[in-house]
């Protein structure tokens, strides 16, 4: 016998995530409220939730990783070095999808009135993101994700997740949330989510197999003299004087070898939140596709009317000796060419804010953000928000920052895909969450690849500017492929 969330835990009731009785009754009181609620909506469902404390040693990622159905929509945002901050999710009570340039606004519309309507807990005392979210992301550009290997990716796609849990230090939390409809039996609704819970294992991430039985092949998307090429054309157009800076990635696929098992994203997972505890470790898994990153970059973070985001641009290698890694930092620092380079992207991000801030404010100097494979130019920027202008539009108003685009934007923006070949999805789109107050976070999904069974798609990109050259931005290219390749092609 143990005592788990203040009720008594047999050996057939061990789970840490079922309710204690009393959170039991509270849910159960929210979907009968919620099922009343339905009959006096136009759309005829309310989601209703209900949120309770969780055990400190349970593993968020883990838990979904360990607990989720086949092709059942998965969910992971975990930061590790800020103090074990994550939220992760599993399944999907409801869909917020749209396209084009309007993506943003159309879902965080949708999600607005699903929130004003939730019956739920009062927002408590919490970590962040405690109680129902929408969980997801964006593609790059307005209609991105239309090749195939993109399915599942909407350009817009947040869920509204069946179970959802917060960490911020030892305090996890665990939101149920279902949708109710006006004609639901709230018992059977009940039954299901009680099925949900008892299903939930808290497990670390699998181990990958550190010798697989046959080798993996790695292959570029477009052999690299294309993508010199595209550098170079670029820097022509901007010495042109038709743009000032645009971000060009490349592709690179990771096969997994003849009968071995394909591409394991938990396990990816647990070695990428060890490696770059800094970062954002964030994972979209959708149908038997699963896209994954360790992000340095925050894109928006929203707290009540205070926002915070990060310029992060300049890049350059670190050094496992550390006289050397600072003089790599402070020689980024003095550059020219990476100063202006991220100039560009803090000028832009204060000028989208300002009309929206009561006060936009960033450091008079970038400092050197040091992820494990690079380092790079990083401006922190805070505002405070002069009205409710919820995250996912913030979002949307920051989205392609030049961090990721180009300035002017309307001239990088076509220049992307023509010059590169491909197709970006995801990769360089925020990943993150809102909550029910519209707070919530953002990361640009950056060091990320696609796994869709044996293939990885890997992504990486680099600003090109006037003084860029071809030769070492492919290799930049290289370095930010470090942080994901290694842990793909065993
Ligand atoms: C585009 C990427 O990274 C971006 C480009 C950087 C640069 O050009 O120096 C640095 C950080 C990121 O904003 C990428 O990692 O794919």
């Amino acid at each position: 016998m143990r005592t788990v969330l203040g009720h008594t835990a047999t050996d057939t009731d061990a789970s840490p995530f079922l309710p204690a009785p009393g959170d039991r009754a509270r849910l159960q009181h929210h979907l009968e409220i919620a099922g009343r609620r339905a009959r006096t909506v136009r759309s005829g469902a309310v989601l209703a939730a209900a949120t309770w404390a969780l055990p400190p040693d349970v593993d968020p990622t883990g838990t979904v990783v360990a607990s989720r159905r086949s092709g059942e929509p998965w969910f992971v945002f975990e930061q590790p070095d800020r103090d074990g901050a994550a939220l992760t999710a599993l399944g999907c009570a409801v869909a917020l999808e749209a396209h084009g340039e309007d993506r943003f606004a159309a879902v965080a519309a949708r999600w607005r009135r699903l929130a004003a309507d939730a019956v739920c807990d009062p927002r408590g005392d919490g970590p962040r993101g405690s109680g129902p979210v929408a969980v997801g992301g964006f593609s790059f550009a307005p209609d991105g994700g239309r090749a195939p290997h993109w399915e599942g990716f909407a350009p817009a796609s947040l869920q509204v997740p069946e179970v959802a849990i917060v960490r911020r230090g030892g305090d996890l939390r665990l939101t149920v949330t279902a949708l109710v409809h006006a004609d639901d039996d709230v018992a059977d609704v009940l039954a299901r989510l009680d099925a949900r819970l008892r299903e939930l294992r808290d497990a670390p991430p699998p181990v990958l197999d550190p010798s697989p039985v046959s080798r993996t092949r790695v292959a570029s998307t477009m052999p690299p003299e294309h993508y010199e090429g595209a550098v170079q054309r670029a820097v022509e157009r901007i010495r042109a004087g038709r743009l000032q800076k645009v971000v060009l990635a490349r592709e690179v696929q990771v096969h997994t070898g003849p009968g071995a098992a394909p591409h394991d994203p938990g396990g990816v997972l647990g070695v990428l939140r060890d490696a770059f505890p800094s970062c954002y470790i964030v994972c979209a898994g959708r149908g038997d596709s699963a896209f994954l990153a360790a992000s340095p970059e925050l894109l928006i973070q929203r707290d009540g009317l205070r926002a915070g985001t990060l310029a992060l641009a300049g890049s350059t290698r670190r050094s496992a000796d550390p006289a050397v890694d600072d003089h790599l930092g402070e020689a980024l620092l003095r550059s020219t060419k990476d100063r202006e380079e991220q100039a560009i992207v803090t000028r832009r991000i204060e000028r989208t804010l300002a009309p929206h801030s009561v006060w936009v404010t960033s450091a008079e100097e970038p400092i050197v953000v040091k992820v494990a494979n690079i380092q790079h130019l990083g401006t922190p920027i805070r505002a405070q928000l002069a009205s409710h202008v919820g995250v996912i539009e913030l979002a949307g108003l920051l989205h392609p920052t030049p961090a990721v685009g180009g300035e002017p934007l309307p001239v990088a923006a076509p220049m992307i895909p023509e010059l590169e070949g491909f197709d970006r999805g995801w990769y360089a789109g925020p990943v993150g969450w809102a909550d029910t107050g519209e707070d919530g976070e953002f990361c640009v999904a950056l060091r990320s690849a696609l796994l869709t069974g044996g293939v990885a798609r890997c992504f990486a990109g680099v600003g090109v500017v006037r003084d860029s050259d071809p030769a070492a931005e492919l290799a930049e290219t290289e370095i930010k492929l470090q942080a994901l390749l290694p842990v793909l092609a065993l």
